[in-house]
């Protein structure tokens, strides 16, 4: 598992800066900031890829270098992930994507939830490197789901899933049922409440960057 705040740099003003109430009255800065860790995510997996030697011509002669043999598949759990999305968007510019409506339904205080299933576009991932792409990662409930439907669309040749935030708990989650799979984290928090709410984390990033849904 890669955990950016490992290591101190710019993204720790991002996170941070996503958790701070006061900023977040401002959903545009919210959203930018996602997806500016989506960038930097983007990059750190990008050193996993494979390369192949290539010429650039340029005016004056020609450049030797190493480009990607194969953009990653980029898949975006609806609604929170769009600004996300975007960040790895702006890296992988010519990448294929799956977008999913997979949701945490309606449920009493402290009751379990359901994860609801209502749209998804895919295109073939049969030996693709695909990238799922969730801010939050809770319980791990919503990216199993969105994982074992998505591979319907053919098995990926690696699985990258990354997070803005992550509870221990759905960490472990994810460890346990989809081993195959990478993780790749912004910060790791504390645990999640009894709304299954991260702790710290940041609140709703749904509502938070688009408003509150009822
Ligand atoms: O790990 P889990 O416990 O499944 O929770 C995480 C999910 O919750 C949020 O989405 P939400 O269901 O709030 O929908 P939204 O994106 O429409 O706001 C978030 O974007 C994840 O998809
Ligand atoms: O803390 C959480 C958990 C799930 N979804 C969010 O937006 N925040
Ligand atoms: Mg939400």
């Amino acid at each position: 598992m890669f955990v950016l705040t490992e290591q101190s740099s710019i993204a720790n003003h991002f996170i941070a800066e996503l958790r701070d109430v006061r900023i977040q009255k401002d959903p545009l800065r919210f959203r930018r900031n996602l997806e500016r860790l989506g960038e930097i995510l983007a990059y750190e997996i990008s050193k996993t890829l494979t390369y192949s030697k290539t010429e650039v011509q340029t005016p004056l002669g020609t450049s030797k270098t190493f480009l990607m043999a194969q953009q990653p598949v980029l898949a975006a759990v609806l609604r929170a992930s769009l600004p996300f999305h975007q960040g790895f968007l702006n890296a992988f510019d010519g990448a294929q994507n799956a977008f999913i409506g997979a949701y945490r339904g309606l449920h009493a205080e402290g009751e379990e939830f359901t994860v609801e299933l209502e749209y998804i576009s895919c295109p073939d991932l049969t030996g693709k490197t695909l990238i799922i792409v969730d801010p939050m990662l809770a319980t791990g409930k919503s990216l199993e789901t969105s994982y074992r439907s998505l591979i319907r669309y053919g098995i990926p040749a690696r699985t990258h899933i990354a997070a803005a935030i992550a509870a221990p708990e759905g960490i472990k989650y994810l460890q346990d049922r989809m081993p195959e799979c990478r993780l790749w984290v912004g910060d790791i928090d504390e645990r999640l409440n009894h709304n299954y709410y991260i702790i710290p984390g940041l609140g709703d990033a749904g509502d938070l960057a688009f408003g509150e849904k009822l």
